[in-house]
This record gives C-alpha cells, structure tokens and sequence, in this order.
C-alpha cells in the first residue's frame, strides 16, 4: 500500500480499450497522478476520456497495458480498491421518486464510513433541497448530487467524469473550489472536462487525449509554453505592412494580414511588443485595436483539433501558409476562421 505522500496514487501505463474487437478506442496511454494532485484529461469529443477512466474505476478490464490505482489492480482487486476510491459518473441515474436525502441515505447504506446525510449535501450545496424528489431537480443540481454521492465514503481518490457539465456559473465555482479543498486535505483528483477553463483553474496536472493518444501533457503552464504568443493591431492610415520594422529582428515567427488588421505570432512576447511600441513611437502613430496576450490552453488545444483536421486540402488550418509575406495574404490567412472551426469540431 502507498503510505509516502509523493506516491503516484495513480498509475497508467500503455493503456489499450478496445471495444467490439477491433475499435481501439484507447491506444497506449501512459501517465501518472500523485497524491493529493487534481490531473485532468482533455480531450475531443470521442478522444477516450471516458474510456479511459471507466478503466481506472475498476469497470472492464484492460486489452492491454497496466493500471494502478492505490497500488491495486482496479478490476482484479476490485474490493481493495473501490471502498477508498469515490465516482462520479456522467450519467447518475437515480430513482427518480426518491428525496434527495433519501438517495444520499440509500447510497450510505453501501458505504463504510460514509459522511452524515446533511454534511454531503452541505458539501455540495444542496442541503436546502433534501426534501425535493430527485425527479424535481434541475440538471445542476442532480449533477451536485452525483458529486455528494462520490464524496459520501471520504475518497482519497475521486474521479470526477464532466463534473460541471449543465452547472451554472456560479455553480461551477463552488465545485473547483470543494475540488480545491479537496485536494489540499490530500484526496486526489482525477477529471474528465471539455471546459479549457476549468482545467486552467483547478488541475495541476493535465493530458489532452486525442484519438485514444495522449497529444500533449505536463503543467498547463507546461502546455501552454509549447504555443506562440499573439499581438495584433489595425495597421496605422498611410502604412502598409511592408513600413512595419523587420519582423523577423523582432522575434516574429509569423504573421498575416486580414485587411487593415496585423496578427503576429512570437516566442518572445516582451521584446516583439517592446520593438513594435518603440517603432510606434517614433511613427508617432497610434496602434489601434492593440491586443497583447500570452498563449492560453485553449490555443493548445485548439492546435490540436486543428492539426488532427488539417487535411482537408489547407483551408483554415492552413494558416501557416501566411507566415511569408507582409501585405495581401488574407482569407485563408485569418486565423479566426480557423479556430473557430475548430473551436467548433471539439465543442
Ligand atoms: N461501448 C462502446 N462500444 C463501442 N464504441 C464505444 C463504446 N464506448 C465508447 N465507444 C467509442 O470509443 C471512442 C471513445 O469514446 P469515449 O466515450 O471514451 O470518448 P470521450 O473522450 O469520453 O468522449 P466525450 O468527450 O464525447 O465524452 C468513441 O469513438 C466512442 O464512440
């Protein structure tokens, strides 16, 4: 049994799932989470997420590679490990005509060591609504209800499967932030989400899986690192993008131009934004509609989508193709159109 507190709680190694014989929906995914860390998976719509982690619950075996979880095969020592591990899958599927504190009272009774009724759902936010049919419930709040029935027997591994999918907003910050309290009473912490958002706040660790493959994985900081800064601005009346300063002595790495609008990409953000103000300066001309920003996750990600999309003969995936030259490369050229097409094949 793990006892050291730098133990990985979780180990994935060469993981395979495949379904109906010859789909392999998970194709050799390694990773590992140590105590007390949120670990998120990211992913595309049919990425593996979940198949990888019904995997780690214990819920089929492998077709290949290696789990642990606590130290144990989930699957072959399924009663070792499923008394210490919490689940809070996409579906619940209760019955409907229960109370909410009768479900919680119900699931108790097959939990050692289970919370009091009112303090899961304190938890969780939904002590107000004990009395109220599960069948009354918003969607929010059955996904709240899942939470507090994964959390009832005190996990010190919770798997958290689209935790706030359907929550409102404020809803969903009351979640990361029991997530956050969580974690720092050492439960770890394994999610599921489609919100790049929720990955950026909460997880110290993360992979996006695509097609059954981790693509990337490490810190957000990590992941986000690995993609360009952007600076973009309307080109001052008068110039043309051949009167910009070389772009390259910049720090540029690439650059296109949608009619008035200049969008650059850089490795270093500081000293490309620095020479292009110290050149607007002494222009004496004002960068309109100037907007300076760091990579995000969603970049990343969207990356991603984009390269995985990117055979479809170089349309908005193509926007590389607009790194050569100054003046006159649009259309193809706008990286909006790409991302969001993107943006749209992961939604
Ligand atoms: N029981 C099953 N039988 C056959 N194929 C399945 C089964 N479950 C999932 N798949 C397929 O396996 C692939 C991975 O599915 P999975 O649900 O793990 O993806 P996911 O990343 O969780 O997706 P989503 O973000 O849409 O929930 C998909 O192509 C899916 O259609």
């Amino acid at each position: 049994m793990n006892t050291n507190e730098h133990d990985d709680v979780i180990e994935v190694t060469d993981l395979r799932r495949v379904y109906g014989g010859d789909f392999e929906a998970v194709r050799g995914v390694t990773f590992s989470v140590g105590r007390g860390e949120v670990f998120a998976l990211l992913g595309t719509n049919g990425a593996g997420k979940t198949s990888t982690v019904e995997l780690l619950e214990g819920l089929a075996p492998p077709a290949g590679g290696r789990v642990r979880v606590l130290g144990h095969d989930p699957y072959e020592e399924r009663a070792a490990v499923r008394p210490r591990i919490g689940v809070m899958l996409q579906e619940g599927g209760f019955p409907s005509e229960l109370t909410v504190a009768e479900t919680v009272r119900m699931w108790a009774g097959c939990t050692s060591g289970a919370r009091p009724t009112d303090q899961a759902l304190d938890l969780v936010g939904l002590a107000r609504r004990s009395r109220v049919r599960v069948k009354q419930l918003s969607g929010g709040e059955k996904r709240r209800l899942d939470l507090a029935l994964a959390l009832l027997g005190r996990p010190e591994v919770l798997f958290l499967d689209e935790p706030t999918t359907g929550l409102d907003a404020e809803g969903r910050r009351d979640t990361w932030e029991l997530v956050r309290e969580l974690r720092d009473t050492g439960t770890t912490v394994l999610l599921t989400t489609h919100y790049l958002e929720e990955a950026e706040h909460l997880a110290d660790r993360l992979a996006v899986l695509h097609e059954g493959r981790v693509a990337v994985s490490g810190t957000p900081a990590e992941v986000t690192a690995s993609q360009p800064s952007r600076i973009s601005f309307e080109l001052p009346a008068g110039y043309f993008p051949g009167d910009l300063p070389p772009l390259g002595a910049l720090g540029v790495t690439g650059h296109e131009t949608a009619g008035r609008t200049v969008r650059l990409r850089t490795d270093e953000l500081q000293r490309t934004a620095t020479g292009l103000l110290l050149w607007a300066r002494d222009e004496r001309v004002e960068l309109r509609g100037l907007d300076v920003r760091s990579a995000s996750l969603e970049d990343a990600f969207l990356r991603i989508a984009r390269d995985a999309a990117g055979t479809d003969g170089g349309s908005g995936a193509g926007a590389g193709a607009g790194d050569s030259a100054g003046a006159g490369d649009r259309g193809g050229g706008d990286p909006g159109t790409g991302a969001a097409a993107a943006k749209e094949a992961v939604a």
